[in-house]
């Protein structure tokens, strides 16, 4: 199954465009394999969908493809209909990158998140008004007037996320957002991420758990193809699909039995 509305609400009035519609999509730097070979997708509004897979599996570069940052070998992107062109600003989309310092480059905190805003072509009181709603959704009106570079990871990561926020983008793509945040930020990021008010999300993750509490849909990619695609616990709880691609049956799906058998 590959279509999944979260929320009925949003999809009722019969939003037949996909959010994203891919087809035979595919990517190889030259003289070497595939990184991902004839992706057919359609992601849907009100779709969370978490894209797992082990190291090199290419979800990186099937993000870098959707927004444009490099261009298809073969295939295309459609978002909202209309063909994703490389090079081409899309405020539809949004990117939260893995690295934050490739992210954040202002003196200040404000300045940061106000960056995509002001480069949107909004006038002054709308970009405020953005900067300020994005700071009280992600709650770090106190880190506003400090300079990006002396943060915390955790707190990066948070200013990082304010600033595409701050876009109002439709549907917002995640690298690993909680890859070496302590489990605070990792609860805020979770709490954030499910009061969203977003068409649609997609996210890498090696944190499974993390998939397990915020995805309606998981995506296994391996070896440049989409390997299984559906119903995140029906996906994860298949130990066998999971061990073959360098992937764990997350431990809260380890029915209680199996875990007491196994200590
Ligand atoms: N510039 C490049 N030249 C050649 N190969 C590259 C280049 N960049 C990435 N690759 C290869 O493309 C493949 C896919 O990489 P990608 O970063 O998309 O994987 P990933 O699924 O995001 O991995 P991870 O989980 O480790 O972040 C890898 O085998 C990588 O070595």
């Amino acid at each position: 199954m590959s279509h999944h509305n979260l929320n009925p609400k949003t999809s009722s009035h019969g939003s037949t465009v996909p959010v994203l519609d891919i087809s035979e999509l595919s990517f190889y730097y030259p003289g070497r394999p595939p990184v991902l070979e004839k992706i057919n997708l359609k992601i849907w509004q009100g779709e969370r969908v978490g894209i797992i897979g082990p190291n090199g599996a290419g979800k990186t570069t099937f993000f870098m493809l959707n927004c444009g940052v490099i261009k298809p070998s073969s295939g295309r992107v459609l978002l909202y209909d209309k063909p994703v062109k490389t090079g081409e600003f899309r405020p539809e989309l949004g990117m939260m990158f893995q690295n934050q310092d490739d992210q954040l480059f202002c003196p200040s905190v404000k300045d940061d998140v106000a960056f995509g805003p002001t480069n949107m072509g909004l006038d002054k009181r709308e970009v405020e008004a953005r900067v300020q709603e994005a700071f009280t959704a992600i709650g770090i009106e106190e880190l506003a007037e400090r300079p990006p570079h002396q943060l915390s990871g955790g707190e990066k990561r948070l200013v990082a996320l304010a600033g595409v926020l701050a876009m109002r983008p439709k549907l917002v793509i995640y690298d690993e957002p909680t890859s070496n945040l302590d489990l605070r930020y990792r609860r805020r990021l979770i709490n954030i991420l499910n009061v969203s008010a977003q068409d649609a999300m997609l996210i890498a993750s090696h944190d499974l758990e993390f998939v397990l509490e915020v995805c309606s849909r998981v995506i296994l990619l391996d070896n440049g193809a989409v390997i299984a695609d559906g119903n995140p616990s029906d996906i994860m709880s298949d130990a066998a699909l999971m061990n073959k691609h360098g992937l764990e049956k997350p431990h809260s799906l380890v029915p209680h039995m199996e875990k007491h058998h196994a200590q």
